[in-house]
């Protein structure tokens, strides 16, 4: 695939960093004909094959390949790409509401309710994405953003598809990459890969937005590997005394090892913590609410 060879200057003006990571980084940039607000994602095109720094242009291209096939309310949407010598711009909407972790962390008390408005949304783009056969492989906090911080009941963004995947009938997939924190044992064991390994990614952080901890980080991401792969983990009392039962049979459902055993996004939707079946649930629900001061 040819990007536009136009120069991104003539067509956006650049203004601040929104964020950066191991790709490049994110910048606002403002359209010159409307006037609109977007962002740039600033890709380092490796010259080096096994360079550490900047990205495979094949994996631009698979990043740019699965945005423009996967298009819904709570997936970013790609405008348009240029490219120069040794990068590629990526112009994304701009989602402005920051991580949800930073949304949360704000707040005082977050009933679970809430907790549970934010998830079906992740759920509702993660079912549609795996729908069309992608696996995203780095659902983490960080990918999870909000469109604005002002509205009663903001939109979720799924950003970052840079390890995404698309699966081929029959084909086999692997990868090592991901965080610690949030892959799934299958992907440590460099095991053939599906769109369960995201599910594993969602029991984590519907545990962090819960109770604040992260069910298994140690000291070291050794440690935290060893962990994800005993699958070793608990609810804490004293971290979870006020989550629903619902909620912590959600949880169980997703970090289950085996990924035949787990829940598809699918199945999450219809799980009673998210569709409650009776008032009485629901109201059971909202009673419990979560101290996120911890
Ligand atoms: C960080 C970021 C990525 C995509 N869109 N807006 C902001």
């Amino acid at each position: 695939a040819v990007f536009k060879p136009e120069n991104v200057e003539d067509f956006y003006e650049i203004g601040e960093v929104l964020g950066s990571g191991h790709f490049g980084q994110v910048r606002q940039v403002r359209e010159r004909t409307s006037g609109v607000f977007w962002a740039g994602k600033f890709l380092k095109i490796r010259k080096i094959a096994c360079s550490r720094l900047g990205v495979e242009r094949s994996s631009v291209e698979r990043e740019v390949e699965i945005l423009q096939s996967v298009q819904h309310p709570n997936i970013v949407t790609l405008k348009d790409v240029f490219e120069s010598r040794s990068e590629v711009v990526l112009i994304l909407e701009l989602v402005s509401g920051g991580e949800l972790f930073d949304f949360i962390a704000e707040k005082e008390n977050l009933l679970e309710s809430e907790a549970i408005e934010f998830m079906k949304q992740i759920l509702e783009g993660l079912r549609f994405m795996h729908g069309s056969n992608v696996a995203h492989f780095d659902l983490k906090p960080e990918n999870i953003m909000l469109s604005d911080k002002v509205s009663s009941n903001p939109n979720i963004k799924l950003i970052d598809f840079g390890l995404a995947h698309r699966f081929h009938q029959g084909e086999e997939y692997k990868s090592t990459s991901g965080t610690p924190q949030y892959i799934a044992p299958e992907v440590i064991n460099c095991e053939p890969l599906s769109t369960a390994a995201d599910m594993w990614s969602i029991g984590v952080i519907t545990y962090i937005l819960l109770s604040g901890l992260s069910p298994f980080q140690g000291e070291t991401d050794e440690e935290t590997l060893r962990n994800v792969l005993a699958t070793k983990y608990e609810f804490d009392e004293r971290y979870f005394s006020m989550a629903s039962s619902m909620a912590k049979d959600f949880i169980q459902k997703l970090l289950e090892r085996n990924p035949n055993e787990r829940m598809t996004a699918e199945e999450c939707l219809l799980h009673p913590w998210i569709k409650p079946i009776t008032r009485k649930q629901a109201a059971n629900r909202n009673r419990s609410s979560i101290n996120m001061k911890n």
